[in-house]
């Protein structure tokens, strides 16, 4: 199987014994915003890490229809729940067609993209792919950067998920990786 199979985002979770993705199921599967859903349970907060023009990667590229090489818009932040990082969501806007979501993403600052994509009626959300991660990936050490999981102990695969969501003529590629130290976090067990 070549690497870029192997890669892939699958539209359905493999069924899988490994037991360690059992408690990631409901989190990877529920399509309404996890900003909600860890506001509901705990504290919640944004820290962004990076929003600078950046080059997608070529997978990227192909899900949003540009050319590859093209920079794009990306986002990066830590979702927290009562200060502790669950999850690292990498976002990426097309720079054309220019529209008032590059404006909204400018303008953005720590509030949640999620509070946006899901309050205003004209977004979309696309089906929901996932992947399990490990070095090969372009978002594996950024992920494990952003979730502070790096050093000797630092887990060799996350589970992760991704969506489209189209407003107008825009679209936005929203990736999600789930910390395993989700588990920890009394809230949301
Ligand atoms: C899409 C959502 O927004 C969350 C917040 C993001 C941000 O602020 O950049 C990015 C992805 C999500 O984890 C959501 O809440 O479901």
């Amino acid at each position: 199987m070549s690497i870029a199979r192997r890669q892939a985002w699958r539209e359905s979770l493999l069924r899988t014994t490994d037991s360690a993705r059992a408690p990631f199921n409901n989190w990877l599967r529920g399509r309404g915003s996890l900003t909600a859903r860890i506001q509901a349970k705990g504290r919640f907060a944004v820290r962004v890490l990076r929003q600078e023009l950046g080059t997608p990667t070529a997978d990227e590229a192909r899900v949003l229809g540009i050319e590859p090489g093209v920079q794009a818009w990306v986002r990066e932040v830590a979702l927290f729940c009562d200060d502790q990082i669950v999850v690292f969501a990498h976002t990426v806007l097309p720079r054309r067609p220019r529209g008032p979501l590059t404006v909204w993403l400018a303008r953005l600052g720590n509030r949640s993209l999620g509070a946006l994509l899901f309050s205003h009626p004209g977004f979309t959300r696309g089906q929901l792919t996932f992947n399990r991660l490990d070095h090969r990936h372009a978002l594996f050490e950024p992920a494990l950067t952003a979730l502070q999981l790096g050093g000797s102990e630092a887990p060799t695969m996350l589970w992760a998920r991704r969506s489209r969501f189209g407003f107008g003529g825009q679209s936005v590629l929203v990736s999600e990786v789930f910390s395993p130290l989700l588990w920890q976090v009394p809230a949301l067990l």
